[in-house]
């Protein structure tokens, strides 16, 4: 993978009273009403904050929330000081900025274990810009910098990239750690046979992903939207299913490229069809070779559920990426949940499974199964760049080890 081979962790560093910056990502979904709909990713930042708070660092949360533009209330991160507060059993105090004299003051108040999170990071342009005195602003709140946000790790913003510039020692969290661990170690070196499955809507969001793990895989199953543009690509009749017209040729190279590298390719063998893109459509299970006209298809069939589960019974590392079918409409997220059960099932035998980020790790758990795989990873962009073999900013910007 292009990225660091080892980045320097936390443990180890001197915190005693040290003023740490720790940039987490804290962009969950909020309702309308402002309610966290997902905590997932303030529960994954717990374990950095929480070692940080034991060892007595005074310790300073960045996140951004959503692409405002501008100061936007609805994209302040006060809603979740609750939430914060209640998994990591202190007051955590919030600033009304996150750069400033206000801020400043209110930093050295904070005390020893105590926790402060600052305003939106994306109120201000400079961070997206990368803006240099911005980073150095940021910089200097703090004695230590530490990147736990994996999630934003794809971005080169200023408080994931560029105060690490300015802020030394300048760390990787443990959640950052966890992530490379697995997203890059269990990737490079994993158990063979090594399965990937990747679904999603489109083929176009994909190739980079699809091309790396051909140089790895031993089998590739493809799922969701994209498999009607391989199946148009060998001639077959897609009815009015998804296709990227202008990926015809890229699918059959795709085709051909697994071929040469001796990976075996699944692709569904039957599909669910629908007469129109809605939870309450009419369906039916057809062969993928006779969709019929009008008719388009919006998850795997049993068939092809038998035939990828057999073939996943044979590995002993598995990446996911991407949902089967529209699993949103509960007609059609048969397949999704099947893998789903499937790869918990494997988990428990001792296979190595790996949720990579978006929409799959959604499905699983809507399917109550988040528990029970190996890991999840909670960066949709960042997941499929980093197994796309492209560096992360984020990460690059960290000391060595
Ligand atoms: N057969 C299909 N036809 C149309 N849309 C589909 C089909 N199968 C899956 N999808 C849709 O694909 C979407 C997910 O695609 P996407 O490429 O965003 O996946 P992802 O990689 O899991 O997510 P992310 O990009 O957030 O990481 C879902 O909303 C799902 O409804
Ligand atoms: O949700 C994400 O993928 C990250 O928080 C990054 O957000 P962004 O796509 O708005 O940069």
């Amino acid at each position: 993978m292009a990225t660091k081979k080892s980045v320097s962790s936390l443990k180890g560093a001197d915190l005693k009273g040290k003023r740490v910056f720790v940039r987490v990502d804290l962009n969950v979904p909020l309702d309308d009403n402002l309610n966290i709909t997902d905590d997932t990713r303030i529960r994954a930042a717990v374990p950095t904050i929480k070692y940080l708070m034991d060892y007595d660092a005074r310790v300073i949360l960045s996140s951004h929330l959503g692409r405002p533009k501008g100061v936007t209330p609805k994209y302040s991160l006060k809603p979740l000081v609750p939430r914060l507060s209640e998994l990591l059993g202190v007051d955590v105090k919030m600033a009304n900025d996150c750069i400033g004299e206000e801020v400043v003051k209110i930093v050295s108040e904070i005390p020893e274990g105590g926790v402060l999170l600052l305003e939106n990071v994306r109120f201000y342009k400079e961070e997206e810009k990368n803006d240099p005195e911005f980073a150095k602003k940021l910089a200097s709140l703090a004695d230590i910098y530490v990147n736990d946000a994996f999630g934003t790790a794809h971005r080169a913003h200023a408080s994931t990239e560029g105060v690490a510039k300015y802020l030394k020692p300048a760390v990787a969290g443990f959640l950052m750690q966890k992530e490379l661990d697995y997203l890059v170690g269990a990737v490079a070196n994993p158990k063979k046979p090594f399965a990937a499955i990747v679904g999603g809507s489109k083929v176009s969001s994909k190739i980079g992903v699809i091309e790396s793990l051909l140089e790895k895989v031993d089998l590739l199953f493809l799922g969701g939207g994209m498999i009607f543009t391989f199946y148009k690509a060998q001639g077959l009749s897609v009815g009015s299913s998804l296709v990227e017209e202008d990926k015809l040729d890229l699918a059959t190279s795709l085709i051909v490229k697994a071929k040469v590298k001796g990976v075996k390719l699944l692709l569904p063998t039957d599909v669910v069809v629908a007469d129109k893109f809605a939870p309450d459509a009419n369906s039916k299970v057809v062969p993928a070779s006779e969709i019929p006209d009008g008719w388009m298809g919006l998850d795997i069939g049993p068939d092809s559920i038998k035939t990828f589960n057999e073939a996943l019974d044979t590995t002993k590392t598995i990446i996911w990426n991407g949902p089967m079918g529209v699993f949103e409409f509960e007609k059609f997220a048969a397949g999704t949940e099947a893998i789903a059960k499937k790869l918990a099932e494997l988990s428990g035998k001792g296979v190595t499974t790996i949720i990579g980020g978006g929409d799959s790790v959604a499905a699983v758990e809507k399917a109550g199964l988040a528990d029970k795989m190996s890991h999840i990873s909670t960066g949709g962009g960042a997941s499929l760049e980093l197994l796309e073999g492209k560096p992360l900013p984020g990460v690059l910007a960290l000391d060595d080890a």
